[in-house]
């Protein structure tokens, strides 16, 4: 009985010890590069799972890795805008945004969701600090022209894209030893004072390649891009820029932001994107640091 306890215990102990020898490669590999990594899908609602997003983030933090986090809160804004009877839509991934929207969606994403994730990572220490798109200038934003969606020409409101990024104030959090925790919202250069509803998405890939990160993670609520979506046997694991370029016509709804996410991101020098499953806890260190990583990457071209 004591021998099969022992024999037992001594090989958890070895299948312990291989995961944390499968790290060793990435550790090196990784030491001091930065990685932007898009905080939403299910992982934001779940208190669990938040929680372990912050474990997986302090973690990387103190292997040397410089990790930057960049926020979305669909469902928080939605949920706000409900109890306040404003009504909201969403055109080809994005949401149609009014000035009295993005006032709800400002206060939800820098006044709720970001303090919630930096006092989630503080638990563990005065690491992270959250900040804004409009703080010290970091995104230089501008107004979305009308999209097409299905034929049609949208107006988005205030949306934005970032054309531009001042990546000293994220440099110098990070400079300092901290984690910056960032909210997606841009100052509109062409109408100063005003603000824009920038996709998280697009604002984690405009970050990454701007600061020259390794890589750009990205949770989401789905185990990754499905080449024949909802066909739950068509998981893509990899896919170059070109393969996904010829995918994205075909995308819908908040795929399109993602996918467009990493694309950019990969052909603006990022070494590779990642979609993965916010709903599996510590899913971040199981891409990092395990040789297969898990969700879909997308990879520049060869
Ligand atoms: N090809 C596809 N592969 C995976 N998910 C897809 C695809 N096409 C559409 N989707 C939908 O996109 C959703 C993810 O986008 P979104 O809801 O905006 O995520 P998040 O809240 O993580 O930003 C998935 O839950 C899924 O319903
Ligand atoms: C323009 C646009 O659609 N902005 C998003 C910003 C938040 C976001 O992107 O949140 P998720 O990552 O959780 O979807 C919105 O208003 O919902």
């Amino acid at each position: 009985m004591t021998t099969t306890t022992h024999r037992l215990a001594h090989e958890q102990a070895a299948a312990k010890a291989e995961v944390l020898i499968e790290s060793l490669p990435w550790l090196k590999k990784f030491r001091d590069a930065i990685m932007v990594i898009k905080f939403g899908g299910n992982a934001m609602v779940d208190d669990a799972l938040m929680r372990a997003f912050a474990e997986d983030v302090v973690y990387l933090r103190h292997t040397g890795i410089r990790p930057v986090v960049v926020h979305g809160g669909g469902p928080q804004i939605n949920a706000m805008l409900a109890r306040l009877g404003i009504e909201s839509e969403f055109k080809g991934g994005y949401r149609v945004t009014t000035p009295e929207t993005m006032e709800v969606v400002r206060m939800v994403l820098t006044g709720k969701v970001n303090p919630e994730l930096v006092d989630e990572i503080n638990a563990h220490g005065p690491l992270a600090a959250g900040t804004t798109g409009e703080d010290a200038g970091l995104f230089i934003g501008r107004r979305r022209p009308p999209i097409d969606v299905d034929g049609e020409l949208v107006d988005l409101g205030l949306v934005g894209d970032v054309v531009g990024v001042r990546t000293d104030p994220v440099l110098a959090l990070l400079d300092a030893g901290l984690i910056p925790v960032v909210s997606s919202i841009a100052p509109d250069m062409d109408r100063p004072g005003d603000s824009l509803n920038i996709n998280a998405d697009a604002a984690a890939s405009a970050l990454a390649t701007a600061l020259g990160a390794e890589k750009l993670v990205i949770l989401t609520d789905v185990a990754g891009l499905y080449a024949n979506w909802p066909d739950r046997d068509s998981l893509v694991s990899s896919i170059t820029a070109s393969e996904l370029e010829g995918m994205l016509p075909s995308l819908e709804s908040g795929m399109i932001p993602k996918m467009r996410a990493c694309l950019d991101a990969v052909e603006g020098g990022v070494s590779k994107a990642a979609i993965i499953d916010g709903r599996e806890p510590h899913s971040v260190l199981l891409e990092i640091f395990t040789e297969r990583g898990i969700g879909t990457e997308v990879t520049p071209n060869a």
